[in-house]
């Protein structure tokens, strides 16, 4: 037998038997090996009826006095036998198994195994296990493993088969070179499986487990690393040397950069001078001042000669960054640089105009929608491609534009400030630059968390700051998953607040279901100041940037992510005015307010993203889950983290020794990697 085998050659595995379990994911017999428990049963030491504790599944050892009764009520024949010891019973109940009477019999000892319930004064148990001394003394103080299951697989089925198999004593080749498992005490791999289905004991669960999470993690980094091509064949072929028109920005700036952002262009500027192709990530709280770092990138890009693209993940994102930098270009003297601004809302003429003028290089800059710039336009002198991550897993995305033109520069903007060890797995392909500080003169935000109760007083607030000149986001999450009622509710609520409101504030609305010209032009009105009131959907999410805006109300808070909140909170407290958050949940559970106390409590991104990340997983918090990218079966990167951490030091390690893994102890793992990357990069749907 060998692990690609079907299941079919295990003995009572028939057709039927193998279709429900490919539904589970199963096809061949290495796949069942790796089909891990989801949990366990612990079969106990049997316990007297007064010792029982409600709600748990014990187990009782007892003689039948009597033989067991079966009534028909409705539609269900009910069996039940008595059970008494020292003045305690105990009813146990089975649901249409008549046979029951014929095979518990009267004077038999059996020992039964359920949960404990209490109804009606009455302690029962029901449906109960059967088993007689010698049959639980094969499982007795051992876990016994439950797994995922699909209608007409039972939980006995697939232990049976998973038992036989490893009965087969079918060998996984051992893959991890021995010093890495002896320094991280990790036990073997056929102990290992071995024991995640069938553990001796609790400790060696916990063995077993610690090993093959690891390895998820392990081969997850060492396909992610040797993705990213090694800096000798990372070479550029762009010479960006001139350095001086972007230095006299610097200098013209209204305001100054942060330490941060000095420290982080610098990183940038030496890449793009070097001899390697730039490969990098700019992460940083919301409002640290990415977009200027994006913006001096592409200066140098042209002032070299050469063309760089900006592409962003909405309209209403890709005209706010075509404005600013042609504003940036113009106080600067250098408007020849000509940026174009490539979206859905060109017309196909537009779009053979600026995909010609592209071509023919007439413009160094373009600022679009990701799909945009992907599309068919011809990038002759492309050096540079800056995206705008916005929390999705992009190396599919990334690739596809690297490959445009003469292998360009590539940076990558990630909004979402990232726990650390999240970022490993998401951009170990990348190196890392992190804003750490927000510009000076800040205030920050103030926050309150509040039930609907303080809607008055929030209007009120609203009135005084609009009073003051400012502006209001208002932002209404979705009723439901559908879209058209998303747009119903936004359409009501701003009726409700132009009533509120009166004639002499202007309210307006911004929704997903709008054509993007729209929303450009209510966007546009915003940012001038014409619209005091915008009710929004979270459209405004992403990277909008008005800064006289200083107060948010967000409706029905506890529908959204802590992350996502954080960034909604993020489009106040950017200018120099003090600005306020409020957070209101029409949620009476206290867990509500708990969750949202984490943001009242911080305005720090990443100490909210390691919250939003223990409470919810990775899957939710980055929409990574549907890419099916980080479904690891056993590992949890928030709880497995110092394993992570682990698997990422060995994979440093032993690329460090054997770049290629071309040394002869590292055959098996080669084909281990190997035979693990081909899986996961099919399985990636993005
Ligand atoms: N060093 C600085 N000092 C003062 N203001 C700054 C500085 N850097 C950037 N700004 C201003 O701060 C605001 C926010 O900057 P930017 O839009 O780049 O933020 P961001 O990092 O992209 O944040 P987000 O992810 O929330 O969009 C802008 O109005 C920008 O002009």
């Amino acid at each position: 037998m060998k692990t690609e085998d079907s299941i079919r050659s295990l003995k009572g595995i028939g057709e039927k038997t193998e279709k429900l379990f490919n539904k589970l994911g199963v096809s061949t017999l290495g796949q069942l090996l790796h089909y891990y428990p989801r949990d366990y049963d612990s079969y106990g030491e049997p316990v007297l009826i007064r010792n029982m504790k409600i709600n748990q599944k014990q187990s009782i050892s007892a003689v039948l006095t009597k033989n067991p009764e079966s009534k028909r009520l409705q539609a269900k024949t009910i069996t039940t036998v008595i059970l008494t010891d020292g003045g305690n019973r105990l009813a146990l109940t089975w649901f249409n198994m008549p046979f029951l009477r014929n095979t518990l019999k009267k004077g038999g000892r059996y020992i039964f195994r359920g949960t404990i319930r209490e109804k009606r004064g009455v302690i029962q148990m029901d449906q109960p296990e059967i088993f007689t001394d010698s049959v639980y003394e094969d499982v007795r103080g051992r876990l016994m493993p439950i797994y995922a299951r699909t209608g007409g697989l039972s939980n006995k089925t697939i232990s049976k088969t998973v038992r036989a198999l490893l009965d087969e004593k079918l060998l996984e080749t051992e893959y991890l070179p021995e010093d890495i498992r002896i320094r991280f005490q990790l036990s073997e791999i056929n102990y290992s499986i071995e024991q995640i289905h069938f553990p001796d004991s609790l400790k060696s669960m916990e063995a077993a487990r610690r090993r093959l999470v690891f390895d998820e993690f392990f081969f997850f980094l060492m396909m992610i690393a040797r993705m990213k091509e090694s800096k000798d064949s990372r070479k550029s072929n762009w010479k960006l040397n001139e350095v001086w028109t972007t230095e006299k920005v610097i200098e013209n700036l209204p305001y100054q950069l942060t330490n941060a952002q000095l420290r982080v262009w610098n990183e940038i500027e030496c890449d793009l001078k070097g001899h390697v192709r730039m490969s990098r990530l700019i992460q940083g709280d919301v409002g640290s001042g990415k977009t200027i770092l994006a913006f001096l990138a592409m200066i140098m890009a042209a002032s070299n000669g050469f063309q760089s693209a900006l592409m962003v993940p909405t309209e209403v994102l890709a005209r706010q960054h075509y404005e600013s930098l042609v504003s940036l270009l113009e106080s600067n003297g250098l408007s020849e640089y000509s940026p174009v601004l490539l979206t859905g809302s060109n017309t196909a003429k537009e779009k053979r105009r600026i995909y010609a003028q592209i071509a023919a290089d007439e413009t160094k800059m373009i600022i679009g929608t990701h799909a945009l710039i992907q599309e068919k336009a011809e990038y002759p002198n492309l050096a540079l491609v800056i995206t705008d991550e916005q929390h999705r897993f992009g190396v599919s995305q990334r690739e596809a534009l690297s490959v445009k033109g003469e292998l360009p520069h590539v940076m990558v903007m990630s909004a979402t400030p990232i726990p650390r060890t999240l970022a490993i797995m998401l951009y170990g392909d990348l190196d890392i630059s992190v804003l750490d500080e927000l510009p000076a003169k800040r205030l920050p935000v103030k926050n309150c968390v509040v039930d609907t109760g303080y809607r008055r007083a929030a209007y009120q607030l609203m009135r005084q700051e609009v009073s003051r000149g400012h502006q209001v986001y208002i932002i209404c999450p979705m009723v439901e998953e559908s879209e058209g009622l998303d747009a119903a509710n936004v359409t009501d609520y701003t009726k409700q607040m132009q009533q509120e409101f009166g004639a002499d504030i202007v309210v307006e609305m911004l929704h997903g279901q709008m054509k993007p010209k729209i929303k450009d032009a209510i966007m546009q009105r915003f940012a001038s100041g014409e619209i005091q009131i915008l009710v929004s959907t979270t459209v405004v999410e992403v990277g909008v940037n008005v800064p006289n805006a200083t107060v948010m109300l967000v409706e029905n808070s506890e529908r959204f992510g802590l992350a996502g909140l954080h960034q909604l909170r993020g489009r106040v407290g950017r200018g120099r005015y003090q600005s306020f958050c409020i957070f209101m949940h029409g949620d009476t559970n206290p867990e509500t307010a708990r969750r949202l106390e984490i943001l009242n409590k911080s305005n720090d991104g990443f100490y909210i993203a390691e919250e939003d990340l223990k409470l919810r997983g990775p899957g939710d918090l980055f929409g990574i889950r549907q890419s099916g990218l980080m479904d690891f079966k056993l590992a949890d990167i928030f709880q497995d983290a110092s394993v992570l951490k682990e698997a990422n030091q060995a994979v440093i390690d032993i690329l460090a020794a054997d770049e290629d893994l071309s040394l002869p102890e590292h055959r098996e793992l080669i084909t281990a990697i190997d035979r693990y990357s081909d899986r996961k990069l099919k399985e990636i749907t993005i």
